[in-house]
């Protein structure tokens, strides 16, 4: 595919509603789209959203992507589609895995392979670092969709319908994250409540994210995965920085300890990804592993060189400072507002 511009388009974002999901609509309707389509499950939230546009090119479908129906329904007519919808707090899933299976599994499933039914161009799937060696259910769930969207690459090469995986680390200011968080404890003049500080992550804003799904829907090739180079800070640098720029050059922080099913570190690609990415600059790309179903290939041909690789991970790859984390999050929207500009 050489075409690079969304306009005229037609796209179906699963779970829109949600911080991702917003932000990409308002590229997307910049992009002269003809349509967008959001799946989701909460009436309010679409309610609020459908207010705040006033755009009558973005059309809201109740139901969610475990309900194939409901996903037929919204999937008819697009050209794209943008998988976003999941449970992804790690405490949820821990404590009902049962459920991270049903919507993050079976309803990537159930997108995947209805979008080829309707013979979408591209399916483009969002997943998480803690989908690499996961050590919690939201994890864990997330690798499976991750299988699932390769597999079906694997096993449909004629399918009209490219489906592929952008892999992000956290995302800066999205809802339930640590920025916001820090930013109330100091607008309440309570503690920072850090819970390692030395602990590591990736950080990355919603724009940067848009343009890695973008990246995606053009240049993918089927069942390959993407994550975009992103640097990271320790949680403590983060802490000093947010406070920093509220004003606060010497915060009150409390160590409360890692929590459960937490990571010292977080890791994009693992070192048998590493050996198969190819670098694009902002992006590495990892092709498909295109294995058929002969099984003799997986137990009988090793490959070389993955025995030292490294990873990429957010301890191994460009460190931030205080002040370089502190630019980083005054260039975000909602930092901006509240430190009296505009967004
Ligand atoms: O009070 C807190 C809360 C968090 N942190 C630390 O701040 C970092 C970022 O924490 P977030 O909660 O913002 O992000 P997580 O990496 O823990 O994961 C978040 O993003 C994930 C998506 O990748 C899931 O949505 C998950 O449920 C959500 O918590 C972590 O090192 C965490 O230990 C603190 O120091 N203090």
């Amino acid at each position: 595919m050489t075409e690079t511009s969304l306009q005229d388009k037609r796209i179906l974002i699963t779970g829109g509603t949600g911080s991702f999901g917003r932000t990409m609509v308002k590229h997307l309707l910049e992009a002269d789209v003809t349509q967008i389509h959001i799946l989701s499950r909460d009436e309010a939230k679409q309610d609020e959203m459908r207010q705040s546009l006033g755009d009558p090119r973005v059309k809201f479908f109740i139901g969610d992507v475990r309900d194939r129906r409901s996903v037929d329904a919204s999937m008819a007519d697009t050209d794209f589609v943008f998988h976003a919808a999941a449970l992804k707090q790690v405490p949820s899933c821990e404590f009902f895995p049962d459920q991270a299976v049903k919507t993050n599994v079976v309803g990537s499933q159930n997108v995947i392979e209805s979008a080829h039914a309707h013979g979408v161009q591209a399916v483009v799937c969002l997943s998480t670092d803690k989908a690499v060696y996961p050590v919690n259910a939201m994890g864990m769930s997330k690798a499976l969709m991750e299988k699932t969207a390769q597999a079906f690459a694997r096993n449909n090469p004629n399918s009209p319908t490219t489906v592929s995986v952008t892999r992000y680390g956290n995302v800066m200011y999205s809802r339930g994250s640590v920025i916001p968080l820090f930013v109330r404890q100091i607008q309440e003049g309570k503690p920072l409540t850090v819970t390692e500080p030395r602990m590591t992550r990736f950080l990355m804003s919603l724009e940067e994210s848009v343009d890695l799904v973008k990246h995606a829907f053009f240049h993918a090739e089927p069942g390959d995965l993407f994550v975009k180079k992103a640097p990271a800070c320790t949680v403590d640098t983060l802490a000093r920085a947010v406070a920093s720029l509220m004003g606060v050059d010497e915060p009150d922080i409390r160590k409360i300890g890692m929590r459960h099913g937490e990571k010292m570190y977080e890791t994009l690609l693992s070192p048998e990804e590493m050996t198969k990415a190819t670098d694009q600059g902002d992006y590495f790309r990892v092709p498909l592993d295109a294995r058929s179903l002969d099984y003799s290939k997986y137990v009988e041909d090793g490959e070389d060189g993955t025995a030292n690789a490294p990873d990429f991970d957010s301890d191994n790859t460009e460190q931030m400072d205080v002040e370089q984390a502190k630019a980083l999050i005054a260039a975000l929207p909602e930092m901006r507002v509240l430190l009296g500009g505009t967004a």
